[in-house]
């Protein structure tokens, strides 16, 4: 029915200014109220608001914004979890959302918030982005700003509430699973930790009988390529004679290891580098990190240039391989038996959700305890960037001097030279960003059990270092051309690895970053947005996609002989599609149908136009 005398009519889809923004978005018009002189009108992703004429228009003559697409900017909570940011969050935080079921009184505080976060929220020119940026990027500082002005907040409140008569509408429709895991993700953050942890009961990697078999067949399978690589012929197919076992344990080479990490362990400790906090815990814990990879770095290569200049022989790690890959296997073990046994006492709120199944042997695999420390080392953390990662470097140095002795060279060949580089640079680049890797998902979501532990002290060492100790008995001419062409393709995999990780890094700690405005983002119920465009608009995995490139062009100095300098690739393969599946399913919970929005946006998982 037509209603007389105004200018639009229910039914019509007009622009709607979003309220303290110059932002129109596409809305309907549901009824008009004469009394208050107020349209109530309904975004696309449900919310439902009054407006007055003057903040409506016609939809001709609008462009499409660049950065956001049809959403409502509603939807737009500070939730960032960066580990970059390293102020606490306001207790104000876990109870935006809730005003829809509280009393007058409690009321009070989150709808300011929330009208605060309504006028910084949507922003599509730069100069808009800037000042967003700046609130968006500190949101306990906007939260802290409700906190410590009451006056002033309530006043813009006021102001706000005249001007547009803010009401929320239950929302449905397509965001509503998004909407509906964000309630339950928050219930679980403002339940008591002693509720928290729940049962797993998803079981990944083929659940019990899974777990046993990959227990059994990795390391086996280590030890096994260790002994294929050694061989003249590198063949998979003609597997040499095994070594006798009790050549394999020593118990010199052991306490190696032990003192290995007992170094690793000191260093990290040294008081230098700066302390930053990781992700908030279930509990509303912030932990702490020292952040000093590179100076441990930097002073294990001094003590090592001091321990050779002294007469060590970095070749022993050559003649003794096999014995040193045992001893690790044996003190991961070791590792992980007191993980899991301190973890049967940890806190509930302090259990990793994907190991808590109450089957031993699967959560002794996944790990149970999310973030288990000693006297201030966080354990998961250390392991992850340490021991395994620079002993991969001192590895390949021990490589390439095994290979000058035995081919009597002045020089490590060209090949040795490329893979020594490539992966001191990959670990450097780890190390120069470390911050980072406080946010990736082994750090955040992952239980700290054998998985983990074997992967970063066996397995990464051992397997990772395979390319260099295959070159020492199977030397690769490389021509000029060949060199010219690994490094190019390095370095292009290097520059999407970077260039993806460190968009959604910085994107995540200020979704308004100027150099990434001319990025197109979806919003999701969170608060969060995903990056559409760009690299992550190629792919939903361009990092992955970088890594990988990388890891080819570490192979193929090896040259094409035999499969197993393809190893890292194989396996870096098989790692990242099963890991993109799990962020996948992960993401879908979180983000619901916005997820699905950037599915449908972004095809492809890892690699354009194929998977
Ligand atoms: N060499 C090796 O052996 C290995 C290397 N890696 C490397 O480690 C790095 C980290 O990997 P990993 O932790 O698995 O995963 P990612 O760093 O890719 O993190 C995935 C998360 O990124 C966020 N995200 C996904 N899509 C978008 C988007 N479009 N816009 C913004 N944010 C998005 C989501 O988290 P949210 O939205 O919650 O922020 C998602 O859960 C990678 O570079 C990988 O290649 C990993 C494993 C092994
Ligand atoms: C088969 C098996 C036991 C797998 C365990 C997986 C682990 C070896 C990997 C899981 C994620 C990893 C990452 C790195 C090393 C390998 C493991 C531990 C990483 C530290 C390598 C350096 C990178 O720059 C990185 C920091 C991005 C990366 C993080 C993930």
């Amino acid at each position: 029915m037509r209603m007389p005398g105004i200018r639009f009519q229910s039914g019509d889809m007009v622009m709607g200014r979003w309220p303290g923004s110059s932002l129109f978005y596409e809305v309907k018009v549901l009824s008009y109220d004469a009394k208050i002189q107020l349209y109530t009108v309904i975004y696309k992703d449900g919310t439902e608001l009054e407006l007055r004429e003057a903040d409506m228009k016609k939809p001709t003559g609008f462009k499409p914004s660049r950065r956001s697409r049809s959403r409502s900017p509603s939807r737009r909570r500070s939730r960032s979890r960066s580990p970059a940011r390293t102020t606490r969050r306001s207790s104000s935080r876990t109870t935006s959302g809730t005003f829809a079921t509280e009393t007058p009184a409690a009321r009070k505080e989150p709808k300011m918030k929330e009208v605060l976060e309504i006028r910084l929220s949507p922003v599509a020119r730069p100069v808009e982005n800037n000042g967003h940026n700046k609130h968006e990027n500190k949101d306990n500082d906007t939260a802290d700003k409700v906190n410590e002005k009451p006056a002033e907040a309530e006043q813009e409140n006021k102001v706000l509430e005249s001007r547009y008569n803010l009401r929320r509408r239950k929302d449905d429709g397509d965001a509503k699973p998004a909407e509906q895991t964000e309630d339950k993700e928050k219930e679980a953050e403002q339940k008591p930790a002693a509720a928290t942890a729940s049962i797993t009961t998803d079981l990944e990697f083929g659940g019990r009988l899974g777990v046993s078999c990959m227990m059994l067949f990795l390391p086996v399978a280590v030890l096994g390529l260790m002994v294929v690589c050694s061989q003249e012929d590198a063949s998979l197919m003609s597997p040499p004679p095994l070594p006798a076992l009790d050549s394999l344990l020593d118990p010199h080479v052991f306490g190696m290891v032990v003192l290995w990490f007992l170094f690793q362990a000191l260093l990290y400790v040294l008081p230098v580098g700066k302390v930053v906090e990781g992700i908030p815990l279930k509990n509303g814990e912030w932990l702490k990190y020292r952040m000093n990879t590179l100076h441990a770095f930097v002073l294990t290569v001094a003590a090592l240039g001091a321990a050779v200049h002294q007469g060590v022989d970095l070749r022993y790690i050559h003649s003794h391989f096999l014995q040193l890959a045992v001893s690790s296997l044996l003190f991961s073990v070791l590792l992980s038996v007191y993980l899991y046994v301190r973890s049967r006492w940890a806190p509930q709120d302090q259990l990793a959700p994907g190991g808590n199944s109450g089957s031993v042997i699967y959560d002794f695999f996944m790990g149970n305890e999310l973030n288990p420390r000693i006297k201030g080392i966080d354990l998961k953390y250390f392991c992850e960037l340490r021991p395994g990662l620079i002993g991969w470097l001192v590895i390949n140095a021990a490589m390439a001097l095994a290979e000058m002795k035995l081919h009597s060279l002045d020089y490590p060949s060209p090949a040795m030279i490329l893979v020594n580089c490539f992966h001191l640079f990959y670990v450097l680049d780890a190390y120069w960003h470390e911050e980072a890797v406080l946010g990736y998902m082994d750090v955040t979501h992952a239980g700290f059990g054998f998985m983990l532990v074997f992967g970063d002290l066996m397995w990464v060492p051992f397997t990772f270092s395979l390319q260099s100790y295959y070159l020492v008995h199977h030397p690769n001419h490389l021509s000029l051309p060949w060199i010219v062409g690994i490094v190019t393709l390095n370095v292009i995999g290097f520059c999407i690895f970077r260039k993806a990780n460190s968009q959604k890094n910085a994107f995540r700690r200020n979704p308004s970053d100027p150099t990434l405005s001319h990025l197109k983002t979806i919003p999701t119920a969170t608060g969060k947005s995903l990056l559409v465009s760009g690299l992550w608009g190629l792919v939903r995995h361009p990092n992955y996609l970088g890594d990988l490139i990388m890891a080819l062009a570490w192979s193929l100095p090896c040259g094409f002989t035999h499969i197993l300098p393809y190893f890292y690739v194989i396996y870096l393969t098989t790692l990242l599609v099963h890991r993109e599946a799990r962020d996948e399913a992960q993401c879908r919970r979180k983000y619901g149908s916005a997820w699905d929005d950037y599915c449908r946006e972004v095809r492809y998982r890892i690699i354009p136009r194929v998977y």
